[in-house]
């Protein structure tokens, strides 16, 4: 199986204070991985480092083969919290402005999001709830057609109903060789879905694991598993 992200010996500093210190981690292509980690853990800065946005680690980050930033950036889509872009945008012109800015991006694609999503294109980006903003830059970023999608906490302070439809979204719209890494504080929103996790504690990944392998033979559930290594329990060679 190829490997669509290669992470080895990743540091970082922000303003002298170091966030991350020896990441390593392998996400094979295809799958949906959870990427974990309490507040402040450091995921959304690894989200940044892999789409190239955030610049001056130690290390490698490889991206489908690509390692310079401007080109791994082709390989990943990666919406952040709609950063950069005005809170008096309108909908419908952001995905005008992502459409010129990314060749890659499906237009066709974008419009059955939207719909399913139940987004109305004419609102403005401060208009919007916090569960449709998070629609929005979900349907953004799996517009793209990319080998690798970048979600962080996608789920986070939304409804059940508005849940279950991005959850829906995910899945029904993910391309079959492409991945997409999730990031979560928590884990039971989105176990079900996911075909491994990586965890984040102490600037660096303590895991990497198949869900099977957990279930399986661990006999744990994704939750527990993750409480465990967090709480400083046993864990698994
Ligand atoms: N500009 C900055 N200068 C120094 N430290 C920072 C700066 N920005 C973020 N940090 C720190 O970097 C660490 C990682 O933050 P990050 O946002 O990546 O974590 P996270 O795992 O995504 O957290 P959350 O789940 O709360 O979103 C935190 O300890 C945060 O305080």
């Amino acid at each position: 199986m190829t490997d669509v992200l290669n992470i080895q010996n990743v540091t970082y500093k922000l303003n002298l204070a170091s966030i991350l210190d020896g990441v390593t981690c392998v996400v094979p292509e295809g799958k949906i991985v959870g990427l974990l980690g309490a507040n402040g853990a450091g995921k959304t800065t690894l989200m940044r480092l892999i789409s190239g946005v955030a610049k001056g680690y130690h290390g490698e980050i490889t991206v489908n083969g690509a390692t310079a930033a401007a080109q791994r950036k082709q390989f990943v889509s990666f919406s952040h919290q709609l950063d950069g872009v005005s809170d008096r945008a309108r909908l419908d012109k952001i995905v005008r402005d992502y459409r010129a800015l990314y060749p890659d991006f499906a237009n066709d694609e974008f419009e059955q999001l939207a719909a399913f999503l139940e987004l109305d294109l004419t609102k403005r980006l401060n208009q919007l709830s916090k569960g449709n903003r998070k629609k929005m830059i979900v349907a953004l970023t799996l517009s793209r057609q990319v080998p690798l999608y970048l979600l962080d906490e996608p789920f986070d302070g939304i409804d059940g109903m508005s849940r279950k439809k991005i959850l829906a979204s995910i899945l029904k719209w993910k391309p079959d060789a492409a991945t997409i890494l999730i990031s979560d504080h928590h884990v039971d929103d989105i176990a079900n879905l996911l075909d491994s996790v990586i965890i984040i504690k102490d600037k660096r990944v303590v895991a990497n694991e198949q869900a099977d392998t957990i279930r399986e033979q661990y006999g744990q559930s994704i939750e527990d598993y993750y409480e465990t290594i967090y709480t400083g329990g046993e864990q698994h060679d």
